[in-house]
C-alpha cells in the first residue's frame, strides 16, 4: 500500500510568457517544480513522485530533482496536460505497482500547504474514491455564449474553485486514463487520452462520486505574471527555497497522524 504523486510539469507556460517553461521559472531561488515536489514529499504521506517534463528539458528537470534521490523520477510529458498525466501515471504504477492512492498535482501550484496534501490522502484512505481541494467563489460567475452575451448566472453558493493535488483510489484513476495494467504496452502511451480540464472531470464521467475538502489560498496556480509576482511576494523574507523548502521532507512512516498534528509552518 503506497501513495504515488504525478506532477504534470511539461507545459510551456504561454500565459506566463517566461523565457523558460513555467515549471523551471524560479521563485526564491528554486524552480516552481522543485517547490511543488518538495511540498508533496514534506507532507510525509507520499512514497514516490513522477514528474512529466518538457521533452527538451528532461535533463534539466532531472538535475533539479536530483536532491530527492530515488523518491522522484522523471518522464517525458505529452502534448496536453492529460497526456502528461497519463504518461507519468503509467510510469508511477510501474515503479510502485501496489500503490493504492494516486495524487495528481500541478507543478504550477508550487506553494500548496502540506496540510492540503495530507487532507486529500486521508480522505481517500477513509474511503472516498476521488477527492479534490476546493475554495468558495467570491466573485459572481456568468456563463456566456460565443459572442460574449450572458446566458446564465449560476448560483454562486453552489460553485467552488478546484485546486490540486487531487487524490484518487489508484484503480479509479487507472480506469479514467484507460491504463489497464501497469505494464500495458498494447497501445501508444498517449493514444486516445480523454481530455478534461482536471483529472476529477474524467473520473466524474465514470460516474464515480468526487468528494471535496478545503483547499488553501496558497495553492493558487501560477498562470500569469501577476501570479508570479504574488508568489515572489509570499516568499519575501524567506531565504532561497523559502516557504516550501523550509518544511523538512519526511518519510511516510513519520507522517502517521500528521494531518492532525499542529504545524507552525505557514505551509
Ligand atoms: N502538455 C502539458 C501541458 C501542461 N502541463 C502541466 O499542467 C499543469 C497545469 O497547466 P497550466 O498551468 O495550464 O500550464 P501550461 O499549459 O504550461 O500553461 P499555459 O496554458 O499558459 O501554456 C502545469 O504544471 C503544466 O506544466 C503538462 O504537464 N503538459
Ligand atoms: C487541474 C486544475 O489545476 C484544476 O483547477 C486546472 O484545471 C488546470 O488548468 P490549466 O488550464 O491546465 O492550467
Amino acid at each position: 500500500m503506497s501513495v504515488i504523486a504525478v506532477v504534470p510539469a511539461a507545459g510551456r507556460g504561454e500565459r506566463l510568457g517566461a523565457q523558460v517553461p513555467k515549471a523551471l521559472v524560479e521563485v526564491a531561488g528554486e524552480p516552481l517544480l522543485v517547490h511543488a515536489v518538495h511540498g508533496l514529499l514534506a507532507a510525509g504521506c507520499v512514497d514516490h513522485v513522477v514528474v512529466a517534463a518538457p521533452a527538451a528539458e528532461v535533463e534539466v528537470v532531472t538535475m533539479a530533482v536530483r536532491r530527492f534521490e530515488a523518491r522522484v523520477s522523471v518522464v517525458v510529458g505529452g502534448a496536453e496536460r492529460g497526456d502528461s498525466v497519463r504518461l507519468a501515471l503509467r510510469a508511477g504504477l510501474r515503479t510502485l505497482p501496489d500503490a493504492d492512492v494516486v495524487l495528481v498535482h500541478d507543478a504550477a501550484r508550487a506553494f500548496t500547504p502540506v496540510e492540503v496534501v495530507r487532507s486529500v490522502v486521508d480522505a481517500v484512505r477513509a474511503g472516498s474514491a476521488a477527492v479534490v481541494p476546493v475554495l468558495p467563489v467570491s466573485d459572481t460567475v456568468k456563463q456566456v455564449d460565443e459572442t460574449g452575451r450572458v446566458v446564465a448566472t449560476p448560483e454562486r453558493a453552489a460553485l467552488r474553485i478546484v485546486q490540486t493535488p487531487q487524490a484518487f483510489a489508484a484503480a479509479v484513476l487507472r480506469r479514467a486514463y484507460d491504463i489497464l495494467a501497469a505494464d500495458d504496452e498494447s497501445a501508444s502511451p498517449v493514444a486516445s487520452v480523454p481530455q478534461a480540464t482536471d483529472d476529477a472531470g474524467l473520473v466524474e464521467r465514470l460516474g464515480v462520486p468526487v468528494r471535496t475538502v478545503p483547499g488553501h489560498a496558497h495553492a493558487f496556480k501560477v498562470t500569469t505574471p501577476f501570479d508570479l509576482a504574488l508568489a515572489d511576494a509570499l516568499l519575501v523574507g524567506h531565504p532561497a527555497g523559502g516557504m516550501s523548502l523550509r518544511t523538512p521532507v519526511v518519510g511516510p512512516e513519520q507522517a502517521v497522524g500528521a494531518a492532525t498534528r499542529p504545524s507552525g509552518d505557514p505551509r
